[in-house]
């Protein structure tokens, strides 16, 4: 059974872009994992813990035969390959690479929540994201709808 997955990938530090690049490049390398869609990347004003650099962020879209915490494993090993520091949670890193949807499952375990919890509610993943989704809905949530109500759509700008 091959799902339709879409992630969101960040980088604060250091060469931001070739971070990203280098995210998606492994990505696409990963053994049942097939890159269908990349959007394109926006610079962004941290959200959260905002004492930190601006953020550059992008969408993908892949197609895999992973299961959810199997294709969690290669993207945490991807992080850990790109030198990503979990010194502090919420603060700068090399690249942070979230799963938003995995086909249309509903998963809640200590390790893995999907739909990300807090995906409808940041412009910096949502206005990447609206690059590369042709679906209006997903969860049954309308994605512009939920853009609107981002407090954070001013700070994100096209890189
Ligand atoms: N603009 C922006 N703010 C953020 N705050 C956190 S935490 N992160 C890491 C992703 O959860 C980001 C990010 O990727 N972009």
């Amino acid at each position: 059974m091959n799902y339709k997955v879409f992630l969101s990938l960040g980088s604060n530090i250091e060469d931001r872009e070739k971070y990203l690049l280098d995210a998606i490049d492994n990505i696409s390398a990963v053994s049942g994992v097939s890159l269908e869609k990349i959007s394109n990347i926006y610079e962004t004003e941290p959200v959260g813990y905002t004492e930190q650099g601006r953020f550059l962020n992008m969408a993908a879209q892949i197609s895999t035969s992973l299961e959810a915490e199997e294709l969690l494993d290669k993207l945490l090993e991807i992080e850990k390959l790109l030198k990503r520091e979990r010194i502090i949670h919420w603060g700068p890193r090399t690249i942070d690479i979230d799963i938003l949807t995995y086909g249309d499952l509903r998963i809640d375990t200590p390790k893995l929540k999907v739909p990300h919890p807090r995906m409808f509610e940041r412009a910096f993943v949502l206005i990447p994201l609206m690059d590369i989704c042709e679906k209006e809905r997903l969860y049954g949530i309308n994605i512009n709808d939920a853009l609107d109500k981002c407090g954070d759509k001013d700070g994100v700008r096209l890189y």
